[in-house]
């Protein structure tokens, strides 16, 4: 099993302003006892209603906001405990975002956005970055000219590819995409799917793909969690509206079938 959550549980505290006092109340749950498995090779779905919790999922699999309660899991280690610092376990999971233009330094040269993961995690294997550089942008099919820009002069596609390529740099076993997609044309959309399909298949990596796209996990995913006011209330693998059980799941794909 590459990815395990086990109850994951994430509350934010409430604040509500009297006149007198900031008084702190309980909790909101943004996600609630969420049970989720993904396995090498697997791509997995996620979509829900804008606020349902899709983001604070990605944030918590990646480490980046702390869980309430519940375990997350990579290839069987956890990855809360405060005292872990094993840069191996965590390039494993790799994220994407909807906003390239904050994931790239807008001063360094693709070239040197390409390096730093390399430098950061394979210090040892510098006589090869160079090879892995260009195999690199061949995978996400821009050609070499693209190392000397720099993000400002290329288009919201190339950024994304870039984005891509920069994941794929440190050789992850699974890449979460936070509607990366989103802000693209249908067209590019469509071709960015055909090539992550396509990467995925040659490294056999497991992606979670977070999304607004009914179409688009149809198309791409073995299986689509739906996500409902911070709790999963269906996993589809087929796509017999028949088979649907939940009233929100009916309602989010009534307009596809
Ligand atoms: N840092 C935070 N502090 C308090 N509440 C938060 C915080 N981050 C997110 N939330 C709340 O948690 C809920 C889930 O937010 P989240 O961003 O995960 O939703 P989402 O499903 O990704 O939405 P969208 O599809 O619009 O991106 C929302 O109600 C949001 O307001």
């Amino acid at each position: 099993m590459l990815l395990e959550l086990q109850g994951v549980t994430k509350a934010y505290p409430i604040r509500e302003e009297t006149q007198w006092s900031l008084r702190k109340r309980p909790s909101f749950h943004a996600v609630e006892h969420i049970n989720v498995t993904i396995q090498e090779g697997e791509i997995v779905g996620l979509v829900g209603e804008s606020g349902c919790g899709k983001s604070t999922l990605a944030k918590l699999i990646m480490n980046i906001e702390d869980l309430s309660s519940g375990s997350i899991y990579v290839n069987g280690q956890s990855i809360n405990q405060k005292k872990m610092k094993d840069i191996h376990l965590y390039k494993q999971i790799q994220l994407v975002l909807q906003d390239s233009s904050s994931s790239l330094y807008p001063n360094m040269s693709i070239r040197e956005i390409l390096e730093e993961p390399l430098r950061n995690y394979f210090p040892n294997d510098k006589s090869v970055w160079e090879m892995t550089i260009h195999g690199l942008l061949e995978r996400v099919l821009l050609d070499h000219s693209f190392l000397l820009k720099y993000p400002y002069q290329l288009s919201g596609g190339q950024k994304q590819r870039i984005c891509i390529a920069k994941a794929l740099a440190v050789q992850p076993k699974m890449i979460v995409f936070d509607e990366s997609l989103a802000s693209l044309d249908p067209f590019t959309q469509q071709e960015m799917m055909v090539m992550l399909k396509q990467i995925q298949k040659e490294q056999n990596l497991s992606y979670l793909f977070i999304t607004h796209d009914l179409k688009s996990v149809q198309s791409l995913c073995d299986r689509v969690i739906v996500m409902y006011k911070g709790k999963i209330v269906e996993t589809i693998t087929n796509w017999y509206p028949q088979s649907f059980t939940h009233p929100y799941t009916r309602l989010l794909f009534e307009t596809l079938i």
